[in-house]
């Protein structure tokens, strides 16, 4: 069974972690590494995973997924060169890095690993936790159909899989990476809607929330025709156009598009700030 270390076990390493032993993997086939021995302590109890340092994680994994923030990059990938390095050098079977870094190229892994270093890039999103992911999947200079295979194996285990070009990845990344913050931002502000008229608040999140999962079951059913659906529960003078007129008016649709071209860019520039070619261009 492939070895998978994952490396940053923060919120979307846990999520992966956890979506991978729900999909039916071993425990004994996962290992971690993290900055803070609580946070190991607290995640080998939780999982049953055993955590690690950088250099055993990568002597015993056949694939390192990479999830530290963008701005932590620089410090792993220069404790990784060396470690990927000495495997190498013995002779060790190639290792496959996967990183699920938002706005990272994986121009940057090549350059800062050894020579030839398989990279895949990936967007996945947080309902990996309950295997509904959406990633997406993208192949780096060195990566091989076989890799790419692997990987798509493996998060398909966790939710939905799609491949892409990496020139996709900065739109994926403010579509379906940050996707479910938006809905969440939706149902919080949907609760506070309930509250304004006179619903309690556990009462407004049980309807809102089993609104959004009624909505969310039909969209997929529908295979992606939101406007029907929308038009169904839209009568001739009732409810639902009176609140539609509210949103249009304002701008709630003309809002998703720039937030989204916000978080579009806001990739783009997390990997220009981490490419050792650009000078003085580092963004936190
Ligand atoms: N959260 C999400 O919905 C998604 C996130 N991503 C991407 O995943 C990555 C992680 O995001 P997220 O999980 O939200 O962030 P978190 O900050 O929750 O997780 C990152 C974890 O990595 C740890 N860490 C940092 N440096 C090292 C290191 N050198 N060695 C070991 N552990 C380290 C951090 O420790 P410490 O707490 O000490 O900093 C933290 O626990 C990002 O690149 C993000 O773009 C992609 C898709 C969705
Ligand atoms: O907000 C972020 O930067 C990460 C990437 C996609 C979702 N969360």
């Amino acid at each position: 069974m492939t070895k998978i270390a994952v490396l940053g076990a923060g919120k979307i390493g846990e999520a992966l972690l956890s979506g991978l032993l729900s999909a039916g993997r071993s425990a004994a086939d996962l290992l971690f590494t993290e900055r803070y021995p609580q946070r190991a302590v607290e995640l080998t109890e939780t999982y049953g995973v055993q955590a690690a340092d950088v250099a055993t994680a990568a002597a015993r994994s056949d694939v390192l997924v990479v999830a530290v923030k963008p701005q932590d990059i620089d410090p792993l990938l220069a404790e990784l060169a060396p470690v990927l390095g000495d495997r190498m050098a013995q002779g060790g079977s190639e290792v496959l890095v996967v990183s699920l870094c938002a706005g990272l190229p994986t121009a940057l892994f090549e350059a800062r690993l050894p020579e030839k270093t398989a990279v895949v890039r990936v967007m996945p999103n947080t309902p990996m936790l309950v295997g509904e992911a959406m990633s997406v999947v993208s192949g780096g200079r060195y990566a091989t159909e076989e890799q790419l295979d692997l990987v798509e194996e493996l998060l398909g285990s966790v939710g939905r899989v799609r491949r892409a070009p990496e020139t996709q990845q900065d739109a994926v990344t403010a579509l379906s990476g940050s996707g479910p913050a938006y809905f969440f931002y939706l149902v919080e502000a949907m609760i506070d809607a309930g509250i304004l008229v006179g619903i309690p608040r556990a009462m407004a999140a049980e309807l809102i929330v089993q609104s959004a999962v009624g909505a969310a079951t039909m969209l997929r059913g529908a295979e992606g025709h939101p406007v029907m659906l929308r038009e169904a529960v839209t009568s001739p003078a009732g409810t639902t156009i009176a609140a539609i007129r509210e949103l249009e008016k304002h701008g709630v649709r003309a809002a998703l598009l720039d937030a989204i071209e916000a978080a579009r860019d806001r990739s783009v520039e997390l990997g220009r700030a981490n490419d050792p070619s650009i000078e003085g261009d580092r963004t936190d």
